[in-house]
């Protein structure tokens, strides 16, 4: 049986052209867990996110993903099954509206729900009370994730003119104000300093625990995956070779290898290249 809030994928494989992409990659990634996605550049992360969340259609595959009240939830398009409820993104480069406030970016996120209390009619907007609820209910949670993020002085500023670590913030928040089953973040301390990074990996364990969530991330940093991972699964060139503890995947010899293959050596994690040195020291 699925678990409840738990996303599982079967066979994907993504082909462009005569490039394997992603390579017959099955895996799970269950509710109230932060799962981790890592390999070198080009591993094919990025194209596992594109096809979950739509933005490709891949090759082969199967998606299960089921909700926390038990639904599951997919949708059939054009022949192959995308998770399109529950599952919010990030992107590697920040995708913010950069003109709109922070408050309405964090609107906008609730389009949808707003549109449904409206009945998706001119009177709904200006007259039911249903909409006026829904949109008391939307600036409250966008309230709420303004005062998690502590962006709640910069409300009314054009989300374009935040300091860099601070549009990374109200990205997350912004997909939490999707309400999400599972949040996926694509390099999320991406151009962070090293205090930001830790505050990130503070903070996404707290959305962890609060709110119960899954969050499948893919990250360079080794340090903060290691530190807040419950669970790693390595690729390297499209193909799964590994999946386990961050203790395990950190002494896997495969990873390893694969991490040694990189052409720049500021790319190897420096988990990994102590794991390394221990293991020459040892031999
Ligand atoms: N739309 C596309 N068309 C053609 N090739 C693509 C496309 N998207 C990705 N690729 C190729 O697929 C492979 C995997 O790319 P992907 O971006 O998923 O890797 P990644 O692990 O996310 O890399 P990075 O860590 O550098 O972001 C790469 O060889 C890339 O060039």
């Amino acid at each position: 049986m699925r678990e409840q809030g738990g996303l599982e994928v079967t066979h994907l494989t993504m082909r462009f052209g005569g490039l394997v992409a992603v390579n017959d990659l099955s895996f799970s990634a269950r509710g109230k867990e932060i799962t981790a996605i890592i390999g070198p550049n080009g591993a094919g992360k990025t194209t596992v996110f594109n096809c979950l969340t739509g933005f490709y259609k891949p090759t082969v595959g199967e998606l299960a993903f089921m909700g926390r009240d038990g639904r599951i939830l997919l949708e059939q398009l054009d022949g192959f099954v995308i998770a399109r409820h529950g599952l919010a993104r990030t992107f590697q480069n920040i995708r913010l509206f950069p003109g709109m406030s922070v408050l309405e970016n964090l609107l906008v996120a609730q389009h949808q729900p707003l549109m449904q209390a409206s009945g998706f009619t001119l009177l709904g907007l200006f007259g039911a009370r249903r909409y006026r609820e829904a949109e008391k209910d939307a600036i409250e949670l966008a309230r709420q994730w303004l005062d998690r993020m502590e962006l709640t002085h910069l409300a009314d500023s054009p989300a374009g003119a935040l300091p860099y670590g601070q549009q990374r913030k109200l990205e997350i928040a912004r997909a939490m104000c999707t309400r999400p089953t599972m949040l996926c973040l694509d390099e999320p301390a991406a151009g962070l300093n090293p205090r930001e990074t830790a505050e990130l990996g503070i903070l996404l364990k707290a959305i962890r625990d609060e709110t119960g969530i899954g969050i499948l991330l893919i990250e360079h940093d080794m340090g903060m995956v290691m530190g807040i991972s419950d669970h790693i699964i390595v690729l390297d060139y499209g193909r799964k070779i590994a999946d386990g503890t961050p203790l395990a995947v950190r002494s896997d010899p495969e990873v390893i290898k694969a991490y040694l293959g990189e052409e720049d050596d500021d790319e190897l994690p420096p988990e990994i290249r102590a794991e390394i040195s221990e293991t020459a020291a040892r031999a």
